[in-house]
């Protein structure tokens, strides 16, 4: 079904085009991507959904979520937000969602059999999604048949007690490596943004900005380190919201690659 609200400024996606990913030989490109509210807030609450992107820039990350192999997302945001986490923005030469849903959750707290993805999956609007889960869990018997009935998979992988840059290495090379993914999306929450924002193991980075202050009460995002030399920053403004555009530095992705790859 097509969405005709999803149709993306012109202006926006000339923007976005240096940003999109591009391909490497040995690990995907990944695009941290998020919507934050003036005091860098992306959640009224822990827990709950705060709507924050203007419809433009909805479209926007439907726009961009088309351009990857995959959309990775943490347990706490599936359980707090129930998403579809499928592509609704078409091309007139493309009517399906192509977009690998990915959710790293160690202790397969998820019951993707009652889940709104599930849903979609049936009807044909959506993948059915690879799940993370620690190597020393083991995933309920019954979801993990549904979940491969379905075309997805629990990937077993060491999470718990593993330095944080080795659990984020581990995913991308077993998503390259066995899963064909060569471009990865990750939209949060909360804690996977403060992560990868700390880690710096990120190609682009595109953060939508709201007009509103969400107080003391709400989420934060921020990296634990100083972080003054994004690349190619570039801002777009809409009706209502800003896009940061940036690229990783060289410095720190070069770092990152010496070190992992
Ligand atoms: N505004 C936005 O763009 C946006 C985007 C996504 C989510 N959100 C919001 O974020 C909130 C959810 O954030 P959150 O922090 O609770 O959840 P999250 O989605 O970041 O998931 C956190 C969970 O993922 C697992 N995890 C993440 N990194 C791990 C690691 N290195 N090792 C082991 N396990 C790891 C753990 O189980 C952890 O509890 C919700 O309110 C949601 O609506 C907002
Ligand atoms: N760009 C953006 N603007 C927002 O206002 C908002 N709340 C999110 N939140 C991101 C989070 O990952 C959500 O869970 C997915 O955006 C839900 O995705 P669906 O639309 O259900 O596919 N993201």
């Amino acid at each position: 079904m097509a969405h005709r609200d999803m149709i993306i400024d012109g202006d926006l996606s000339s923007a976005l085009a240096a940003y999109l990913p591009v391909p490497y030989n040995d690990r995907p490109f990944v695009t941290l991507t998020y919507a934050q509210l003036l005091d860098s807030r992306i959640a009224a609450q822990p827990g709950t959904r705060t709507v924050i992107s203007h419809q433009q820039t909805k479209a926007m990350t439907h726009y961009i979520r088309h351009h990857h192999d995959a959309i990775l997302v943490g347990i706490g945001t599936v359980l707090a937000d129930d998403p579809k986490l499928n592509c609704r923005y078409y091309l007139a030469t493309s009517s399906s969602s192509s977009i690998r849903p990915v959710v790293l959750d160690p202790h397969a707290k998820w019951r993707y059999s009652q889940s709104q993805l599930r849903s979609l999956v049936d009807a044909q609007q959506g993948l059915a999604p690879l799940i993370l889960v620690d190597a020393d869990t083991e995933p309920d018997t019954s979801e993990s048949h549904l979940l491969q009935a379905t075309g997805g998979h629990y990937i077993k992988i060491p999470v718990i007690g593993q330095p944080l840059q080795t659990v984020w290495n581990t995913i991308y090379k077993q998503l390259w490596d066995h899963h064909h993914i060569r471009s990865i999306m990750v939209e949060g929450g909360a804690t996977v943004i403060n992560d990868l924002l700390t880690l710096g193991n990120y190609d682009s980075l595109i953060v939508t900005i709201g007009p509103v202050f969400l107080g003391d009460k709400g989420v934060v995002v921020s990296p634990q380190r100083a972080i003054a030399d994004l690349q190619a920053v570039q801002w777009w403004t809409g009706i209502q919201d800003s896009v940061l555009m940036a690229r990783q530095s060289s410095t720190t992705l070069n770092k990152y690659r010496l070190i992992n790859y």
